[in-house]
C-alpha cells in the first residue's frame, strides 16, 4: 500500500510501504494510484514527493506476483499519470531504485537520490526488460548508449554515477525526503513540460546502426543462448528510431515473448533460489534463524598455492585482519608478491586502496594463535591436512573455527583427528577464490550448528553465494560432474569427438564444454584422484579388462593421454592443442583423432553417428541423476542448494535454471524415460540407471519442484 501525508503545508508526502523491499504489488500499485489523484485533485497540495518506507524506494515489481494471475492497476498507466500530472511529482531515493521503481522515479519530474543510493534496470537477469516505459524514457533521458549498457547488462549504479549520466537530478548525503520536500516546495509552479521524459526526442547519435549491430553482436556472444538482452537491444532500438507511443508498443510486444518464456522462470527461480540458500537447514533440525554465527574479525589461511592465495585476497577484500602461513620462505615470498598484485589489481578496478596492511605473512603457525577462524588451503594430501589439523588445535585458542578447503577428503575424517570435531567445516572455494562466487560450506555429523552458521555468514560477507551441504564424496558439485565426464568419454570411445561434445554443450550455454575445460583445470587432476581411487593401470591395461574397472564401465582415455604428457593447455596439448602453455586458443587436433581411431580400433569398438541431441541427454541427464541422488541421500537439503551451486561454480547457464529445475522443465518422466532407454543400452554403466527419488517423484505425477521436498520427506519418514 501508499500512505500519504501533508508535509510544508502544501507537499503530499506519498510513502511505499511494502517490506522489505517496498516491491510495486496490487496494492501498492493501487496505493500510488490513490494517493496521486488525491494529491493532484487538493488545492491545497502545490507538489508531490513520493519516496519509499524503511530506506528502500523501491525494489521493482513485485516478482511473486508473475507467476499469477496479475491483478490490480497496471504500472504503465499509473506511471503516465505521474507524468502528466499538473503538480511536480519528486522521486526521493533512498536504499534501492530497481525495475519498476526506477521506472516508476523516470515518470516523476524531478529525482532526489541519497548519495548511498543504488538506481538500475536489473530486469533482463530476471529474463525481462523494463516494460513500464524503462526502455524508452530511459534512452531519451541519458542516450542510446548508456542507456544500453544499463539496460542490456541490468548493473546497478551509485547515486554518483546516476548523477553524472543524468538520472538523478540531484545527490544528498542527508535526509532525502527532507531534501526532496525541500526541493519540491522549489520548483512548485514551474512548468513540467520540459520535465516530461515520454516527450523528448531520442539523443542523436551518429552511426546508430552500427551501433546497435555492435552492441547487439556482443550481446549474443556472451548471452549464450538467453533471450532477454537481446530483446532489450530491440526494445531500445525502438526508443532510437521510433515515436514514444510506437516504441512503448513495441517495449509490451517484446515483454509479451519474454514474460512467458522458460528463460524468464529459470532465471527468477534463480533468484528466489539464490536467497533461499541462505536458509540453510541440517539434518540434525539445526538451521539459520536457530543458529548464531560468530564473529569473526581475524582469520588465517594455512599454505599459500593457487587456493590459499585466492582466499587470502578475498578476506582481506572482505575486511578481515588476515594471517597468512606458508612453511617455505622461498614460497611465502613468492605467495607475497602475487597476493599483493591481486590486491593491487582488485583495488585499482574498484577505485579504492588495496588491503595490503591487513595481512600478516608468516612461516610459524605460532602465529594463528589468536584468530576466530582458519582456513586450512595445503596440498590435498589427507596425512598432511591431518598433521595440519592437529597442529592447529594445539596452536589456537579454544573455540577457533577449523575450516579445510578440501575438494575431495573426507571432512569427517579429518573432524574426527581434533578434539573439537564440532568446530570443523569444510569451506570449499573454487578458483580463482577471489573471484569464482561459489563456496560449498560442507557440514559433517558432528559440526556444530553454529560452526556452520559462522561459515556461512563469513560467506556471505565475502560475496559469496554460499550454500551448505553434507559430507560425501565429492560434496554436491564435483559428485555431479563425475557422471558428466564418465558420459563424455564414453561417447569419444562411441564415436564422437571433442569438439562435436564441446559445441553440443556450448551451444546449451555452457561457457565452455567439458573436454576445453578439462583441458583448462590441467588432465592431471583428475588423473590423480583416480590413481588413488586405484582406477588408474599403466597403459590403460589390455583386453577386456582396459575398458572395466571394479566391475563397472571404465574409460581410460584420460590417463592416456596424460601418460602422453598431454595434460591441456599448461603443455600445449590436451583433448586439443595450443600455440603456447596457457593458451586459451583450443585448435583441433588431427593426433588425438587418431589415438581415438587407434583407441576404437584397438578396443573393438565401431564409430557410430552421435548427435547434439544424445550428447546433451547422456551428460546432462546422467548429472541430474546424481542431482537426485544427492536429494535422497540428504547431503543437499533441497533442488535450490544443487541449482545455485552448478549456476554459480560449474557455468550451468543461468537462464536455464539449474540442473535441477531443468530437470522439470524438461519434464521428469521424461528425464526418466531417457535415462532408462540409455541405461539398458548401457547397462554396465551404473551412473545411468535412474535414481528411486526419480521414479517416487514421477509416480507421484511430476510435482513442481517447489514441492519435491514432499516426496523426498516422505522416505525420510519411512526410515
Ligand atoms: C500474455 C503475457 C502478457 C505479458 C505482459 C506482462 C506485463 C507485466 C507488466 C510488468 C511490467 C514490468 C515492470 C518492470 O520493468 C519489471 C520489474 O520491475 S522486475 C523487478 C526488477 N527488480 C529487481 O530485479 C530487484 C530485485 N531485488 C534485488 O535486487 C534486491 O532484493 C534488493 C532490492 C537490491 C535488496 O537486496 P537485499 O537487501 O540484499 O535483500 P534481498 O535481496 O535478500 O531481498 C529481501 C527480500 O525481498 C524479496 N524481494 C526483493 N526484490 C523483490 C521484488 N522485486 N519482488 C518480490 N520480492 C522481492 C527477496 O526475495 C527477499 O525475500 P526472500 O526471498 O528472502 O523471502
Amino acid at each position: 500500500m501508499a500512505a500519504y501525508k501533508r508535509v510544508s503545508e502544501s507537499v503530499a508526502l506519498i510513502t511505499l510501504q511494502n517490506p522489505p523491499v517496498n516491491a510495486l504489488s496490487a496494492a501498492v500499485r493501487q496505493g500510488i494510484v490513490d494517493t496521486v489523484e488525491r494529491a493532484l485533485s487538493d488545492p491545497n497540495v502545490t507538489a508531490v514527493v513520493i519516496c519509499g518506507q524503511n530506506g528502500v524506494f523501491c525494489g521493482g515489481a513485485d516478482i511473486k506476483e508473475f507467476g499469477s494471475n496479475m491483478s490490480g492497476p497496471p504500472l504503465i498507466p499509473m506511471i503516465h499519470a505521474i507524468e502528466s500530472a499538473n503538480k511536480p511529482v519528486v522521486a526521493a531515493i533512498e536504499g534501492s531504485a530497481l525495475g519498476g521503481g526506477l521506472e516508476l522515479a523516470l515518470g516523476c519530474h524531478y529525482r532526489i537520490a541519497h548519495s548511498k543510493a543504488r538506481l538500475g534496470l536489473p530486469e533482463v537477469s530476471l529474463g525481462l526488460l523494463p516494460a513500464a516505459g524503462g526502455s524508452q524514457r530511459l534512452p531519451r533521458l541519458i542516450g542510446v548508449p548508456a542507456a544500453l549498457n544499463l539496460i542490456t547488462t541490468g548493473r546497478h549504479v551509485t547515486a554518483a554515477e546516476a548523477l553524472q549520466l543524468g538520472i538523478v537530478d540531484q545527490v544528498t548525503d542527508h535526509n532525502t525526503v527532507d531534501a526532496a520536500v525541500k526541493f519540491a516546495l522549489s520548483v512548485a509552479g514551474r512548468s513540467l513540460d520540459p520535465r516530461r521524459i515520454s516527450t523528448y526526442p531520442c539523443p542523436q547519435q551518429p552511426d546508430l546502426d552500427a551501433l546497435f549491430e555492435e552492441v547487439m553482436q556482443k550481446v549474443r556472444r556472451s548471452a549464450r543462448g538467453a533471450i532477454a538482452p537481446i530483446a532489450c537491444v530491440q526494445a531500445v532500438r525502438a526508443a532510437a528510431t521510433l515515436p514514444y507511443t510506437q516504441g512503448m508498443a513495441r517495449e509490451q510486444e517484446l515483454m509479451a515473448t519474454l514474460f512467458t518464456s522458460g528463460q524468464a522462470r529459470a532465471l527468477q527461480y534463480c533468484f528466489f533460489a539464490q536467497r533461499a540458500v541462505g536458509r540453510w537447514r541440517m539434518p540434525s533440525g539445526a538451521r539459520w534463524d536457530t543458529s548464531k554465527p560468530r564473529p569473526v574479525h581475524k582469520a588465517a589461511v594455512i599454505g599459500l598455492g593457487t587456493m590459499g592465495r585466492g582466499i587470502t585476497v578475498a578476506l582481506a577484500q572482505t575486511g578481515l585482519s588476515v594471517i597468512a602461513v606458508e612453511t617455505q620462505e622461498k614460497q611465502l615470498m613468492e605467495a607475497k608478491q602475487a597476493v599483493s598484485g591481486m590486491l593491487e589489481r582488485g583495488a585499482k578496478r574498484r577505485g579504492v586502496a588495496p588491503a595490503l596492511d591487513r595481512i600478516i605473512y608468516s612461516q610459524n603457525i605460532q602465529a594463528v594463535a589468536d584468530v576466530d577462524l582458519v582456513i586450512e588451503a595445503v596440498f590435498e594430501d589427507v596425512a598432511l591436512k591431518t598433521k595440519v589439523f592437529k597442529q592447529l588445535s594445539a596452536v589456537c585458542k579454544p573455540g577457533t573455527l577449523l575450516c579445510t578447503n578440501t575438494s575431495a577428503l573426507d571432512v569427517d575424517q579429518l573432524a574426527s583427528e581434533t578434539p573439537n570435531p564440532e568446530l570443523v567445516v569444510g569451506m570449499h572455494f573454487f578458483a580463482p577464490a577471489h573471484v569464482m562466487k561459489l563456496l560449498e560450506v560442507v557440514y559433517g555429523p558432528r559440526s556444530s550448528p553454529e560452526a556452520v552458521a559462522t561459515a556461512m555468514q563469513l560467506g556471505k560477507k565475502m560475496g559469496k553465494a554460499s550454500v551448505a551441504v553434507g559430507n560425501c564424496r565429492g560434496f554436491v558439485g564435483n559428485r555431479m560432474l563425475k557422471p558428466y565426464v564418465e558420459q563424455a568419454f564414453f561417447l569419444l570411445e562411441e564415436g564422437a569427438t571433442p569438439e562435436l561434445v564441446d559445441r553440443a554443450l556450448e551451444e546449451f550455454g555452457f561457457p565452455m564444454g567439458v573436454f576445453t575445460m578439462s583441458d583448462l583445470s590441467g588432465l592431471d587432476v583428475g588423473w590423480r584422484v583416480r590413481k588413488g581411487d586405484g582406477l588408474v593401470e599403466p597403459g590403460g591395461a589390455s583386453g577386456r579388462s582396459a575398458r572395466v574397472r571394479q566391475g563397472r564401465r571404465y574409460s581410460p582415455l584420460g590417463d592416456l593421454l596424460c601418460e602422453h604428457g598431454r595434460f591441456g593447455q599448461k603443455t600445449c596439448r590436451g583433448w586439443y592443442q595450443y600455440d603456447k602453455p596457457g593458451s586459451r586458443v583450443a585448435r583441433s587436433d588431427p593426433w588425438l583423432h587418431s589415438f581415438l581411431e587407434a583407441y576404437r580400433a584397438e578396443h573393438g569398438l565401431v564409430a557410430r553417428r552421435i548427435d547434439h541431441q544424445e550428447v546433451l541427454e547422456r551428460c546432462l541427464y546422467a548429472l541430474i541423476n546424481e542431482g537426485f541422488h544427492i536429494l535422497d541421500d540428504g547431503i543437499a537439503a533441497g533442488p535450490e542448494d544443487i541449482d545455485v551451486i552448478y549456476v554459480s561454480g560449474y557455468g550451468w547457464p543461468r537462464h536455464r535454471g539449474g540442473p535441477m529445475f531443468y530437470a522439470n522443465m524438461v519434464g521428469l518422466a521424461k528425464v526418466l524415460e531417457r535415462l532408462e532407454h540409455y541405461h539398458q543400452a548401457h547397462p554396465d554403466v551404473p551412473h545411468l540407471q535412474p535414481c528411486s527419488l526419480l521414479r517416487r517423484l514421477v509416480a507421484s505425477g511430476s510435482p513442481p519442484i517447489h514441492r519435491w521436498g514432499e516426496v523426498i520427506k516422505k522416505l525420510h519418514s519411512q526410515l
